[in-house]
């Protein structure tokens, strides 16, 4: 309604208006102003309420239905929630002898959309007013974050008020008189505690930005948009953001309210999500809540439209719903042993705990002080200072799992590398000893274990150059078993072969000489070397070589035969001059003259 309806409209009621308020002083206790009565005077208890479900009314009407006595007095702390309807109040004040004369009406909480004013002075005048949210903050009588229009009420004079409320907000109608000094006064401490709380709030969402920036860990993007958000909420609820960042924009105020909630609802589930490692602790509710949060970001798209009511609505509904599954989730993990579980439960509860000091003091359950009065604001400001404080203790967790992972796979490398060294060192040993059996079966001749003859000849070309070097002395026995063509032939060539074996070991266990060694020289023939010893004593080793193999019967398949040996001696010391394959052939002459002379005997060579 503009001025012009109103007037015709006062004009077309001049003649109910007396009667009106006559009524209206039988139908509701006057608000009474008095010397004592101080500088801020609580309008509650003279308002009276009237419903308007289908929004019929006009402000004629409401009078009409005020007269009717069809309006109630409102209880206390009347809260009347979300609503659609229009809410019509009407008082009565009265000045009886206060002295001041200038007064604002004050609607004691910045989120209600629309507040339409009718009243009559002691002059008769009638006077309208616009109120709220919706409009721009300009309109307001002085530019405080509560809606407020001044009013002139001197000592002895009386005005009816008519209100109407409507608001996409929670409906509560807190009105006050203030003068206007007071209205100021009154602000002090509320605007100092709201500049510190919203410089804590951008001091914590500046830092950790930067450790975002630096550490760039998902759960710190979480925070910082949920302090973002949270701080949005405040700004929006308390009026701040309305009074000094978008005065202008009355459309953003009452969108930003729906949008706030909406962006808290989203930002509070994925920090916690985050926070508290849902996917490794509660995978599928970590999925759950990712649709959630999937379908309330979403939803945020109607704080921009005439469904911002309904979508309020909503939001407050899952903030309440997933708050319980967020809380419920943080008391598994904690109990689970998981110990950032623990500060988040602290720090939320610090919220929740904000979030309900205020009702319980406004219902007087406890007492209403400072804190009770902006227990939301030190709730949350505690609340977000204990989660910056538990996301530094969760990166000093995090830090310490790494770097007990780091030490137990340094460990583990280093127990594993130790054990490939071990058993690469057991198979260097087992291939060294392979090879050293090997190296060993190639020199040694496969039938009876005596060396063979090509260790004969690298031993005796080793000698032979030692003996050049100035080592001069060592002896060969060359040892032929007699008559073995006749073992062979009568007892076979198997027979032969373990003939073979068994004068071989004879001859390797007698020929006790440092050095010395016995070799097999090719069929029945066998060669022993002896270092150090000169033709003498070489021929008594080779009597003791051939004593050795006749002195027992050779056991063969099912017989035992007697076998001796010829043995040919030849030495080498300093005195001769010729080649070792002459010293050979003198050896191989020897064994030649020891069979001609009778065989079983050794005979030394004759330079
Ligand atoms: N069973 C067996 N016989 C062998 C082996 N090597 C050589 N012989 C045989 O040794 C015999 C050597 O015979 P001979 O050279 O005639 O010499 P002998 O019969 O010992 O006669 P004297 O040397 O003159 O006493 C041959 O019959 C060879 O076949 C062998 O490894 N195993």
């Amino acid at each position: 309604m503009d001025r012009g309806e109103l007037r015709r409209w006062l004009g077309r009621g001049g003649a109910l208006w007396l009667l009106f308020c006559a009524l209206l002083a039988q139908a509701a206790e006057p608000v009474a102003l008095g010397r004592d009565s101080g500088f801020r005077i609580d309008l509650h208890a003279g308002l009276s309420l009237l419903r308007d479900p289908g929004h019929a009314l006009d402000p004629a009407q409401a009078w009409q239905a005020l007269a009717e006595g069809r309006f109630r007095p409102v209880q206390e702390s009347a809260s009347y929630g979300f609503s659609h309807d229009a809410f019509w109040f009407a008082l009565r004040v009265e000045n009886r002898d206060h002295p001041a004369r200038r007064w604002l009406l004050t609607v004691e909480q910045p989120r209600l959309d629309r507040i339409d004013l009718w009243w009559r002075d002691a002059a008769g005048a009638s006077h309208t007013a616009r109120l709220g949210d919706a409009l721009p903050f300009a309109e307001r009588s002085e530019p405080h974050r509560f809606p407020n229009t001044a009013l002139d009420l001197g000592a002895g004079e009386a005005v009816d008020i008519l209100l109407r409320v409507e608001s996409s907000s929670s409906i509560q109608l807190p009105l006050a008189l203030y003068t206007p000094n007071e209205l100021y006064r009154a602000s002090y401490d509320g605007q100092a505690g709201a500049g510190l709380y919203y410089g804590l709030l951008l001091a914590l969402l500046l830092y950790n930005l930067a450790v975002l920036l630096s550490i760039r860990d998902p759960t710190y993007l979480y925070y910082v948009a949920y302090v973002a958000a949270f701080g949005l909420l405040m700004l929006s609820f308390n009026g701040v953001g309305f009074q000094y960042l978008w005065p202008d924009s009355p459309e953003w105020q009452n969108t930003s309210l729906p949008f706030s909630i909406g962006a808290v609802l989203c930002t509070t589930v994925m920090f916690a999500a985050s926070f508290l490692d849902l996917n490794q602790h509660l995978p599928a509710l970590a999925r759950a809540l990712r649709y959630s949060v999937a379908v309330f970001a979403a939803l945020i798209a109607f704080a921009f439209t005439r469904w911002r009511y309904d979508i309020t609505i909503v939001f407050n509904l899952g903030v309440i719903a997933l708050g319980l599954v967020v809380t419920a989730a943080a008391v598994i993990c904690a109990r689970r042993g998981y110990r950032p579980a623990w500060y988040y439960l602290i720090a939320w509860t610090l919220l929740i705990g904000g979030g309900i000091a205020l009702p319980l003091s406004s219902f007087g359950v406890i007492p209403r002080t400072v804190l009770t009065e902006y227990s939301v604001q030190f709730g949350s400001a505690a609340e977000m200072l204990l989660l910056s404080f538990s996301l530094a203790y969760r990166i000093h967790l995090l830090r310490d799992a790494n770097e007990r992972l780091a030490t137990e796979a340094r460990e583990l490398l280093e127990q594993r590398v130790s054990e490939r060294t071990l058993e690469l060192a057991a198979t260097a040993q087992r291939l060294e000893q392979a090879n050293r059996q090997l190296r060993e079966s190639s020199l040694r001749d496969g039938l009876t274990g005596a060396y063979n003859r090509r260790y004969l000849d690298q031993s005796l070309d080793a000698i032979w150059q030692a003996a050049q070097a100035g080592s001069p002395l060592f002896s060969l026995l060359m040892i032929d078993i007699d008559h073995f063509k006749a073992i062979n032939d009568n007892h076979g060539h198997t027979a032969g072969d373990d003939c073979l074996r068994t004068v071989a070991q004879r001859l390797r266990d007698a020929c006790e000489v440092p050095g010395g060694f016995v070799a097999r020289y090719g069929g029945e023939e066998f060669m022993a070397v002896l270092p150090g010893l000169g033709t003498h004593e070489a021929a008594t080793m080779g009597q003791r070589l051939r004593l050795a193999v006749s002195a027992s019967p050779v056991p063969i398949e099912g017989a035992a035969l007697t076998v001796t040996v010829s043995i040919g001696v030849a030495s080498f010391d300093a005195r001769h001059t010729g080649s070792l394959a002459e010293l050979l052939r003198l050896t191989d002459q020897a064994l030649y003259r020891a069979k001609r002379s009778g065989r079983d005997r050794v005979v030394a060579a004759v330079d």
